[in-house]
């Protein structure tokens, strides 16, 4: 389902979207070109959680995009969509038992070869790498080097997620080391409008041209 895909993954945030801003920004960012939307929501309220999910679900089927949850399998498995795991998010085998074959299930990998050959063998769709740089919304994140791209474009035949105070003036060299996918959360959807949410999306999108 994701073999060669390449582009923008956009990563929602629930201080950046508050107050009503999730769905217009979100449907800016697919609008904009987003290919993958991950819904991260660190909040206890299930049902809000649910809703939200459920709708951002709906838009990226209308766009053609993929829903990937953060952390939670039974909202995932509830809705039918895709889940990425941290390493202490539970196993990657489990949730591939759980959600099938054709689920786009990826993993945290920081700056690991060995999480990220761990991840393979247990059926992980994408790998994910970072942090590259600074970044705003989880400043506790570990630092990875770009190397890590370079060792991991030589060893795995999988989509390659960076992330981690990506920007578009930052972005360039993740590409040439071997990213497929670029995962931003701050530089996204920091915007005073949707249209200019939309606009950032185009332009990150660009860059994969
Ligand atoms: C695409 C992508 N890569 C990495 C992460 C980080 O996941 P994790 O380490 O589980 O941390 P939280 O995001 O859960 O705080 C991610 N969410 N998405
Ligand atoms: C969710 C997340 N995971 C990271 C990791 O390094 O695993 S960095 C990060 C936050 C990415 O947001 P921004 O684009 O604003 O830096
Ligand atoms: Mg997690």
């Amino acid at each position: 389902m994701l073999k060669g895909s390449q582009g923008l993954y956009a990563i929602t945030d629930s201080e950046l979207l508050a107050n009503d801003k999730l769905l217009p920004y979100c449907e800016a960012a697919l609008r904009g070109g987003a290919k993958l939307l991950q819904y991260r929501d660190k909040s206890q309220n299930h049902a809000r959680r649910l809703r939200e999910a459920r709708q951002l679900a709906q838009l990226c089927q209308r766009y053609q995009a993929y829903l990937i949850i953060n952390d939670d399998l039974e909202l995932a498995a509830y809705l039918n969509v895709g889940l990425h795991l941290g390493q202490q998010d539970g196993s990657i085998a489990e949730a591939r038992a759980r959600l099938g074959e054709h689920a786009i299930i990826g993993a945290t990998c920081h700056d690991s070869l060995q999480l990220a050959e761990q991840a393979r063998s247990e059926g992980a769709s994408y790998l994910a790498f970072g942090r590259f740089f600074p970044s705003q919304t989880k400043q506790d994140a570990q630092p990875a080097d770009l190397s890590v791209l370079q060792s991991a474009a030589q060893r795995f035949n999988l989509p390659l997620v960076a992330i981690g105070g990506i920007t578009l003036d930052n972005a360039q060299p993740l590409l040439h080391n071997g990213a497929t996918m670029l995962a931003v959360v701050h530089d996204l959807f920091a915007q005073n409008t949707a249209a200019a949410v939309e606009s950032r999306a185009r332009a990150f999108a660009a860059l994969f041209n």
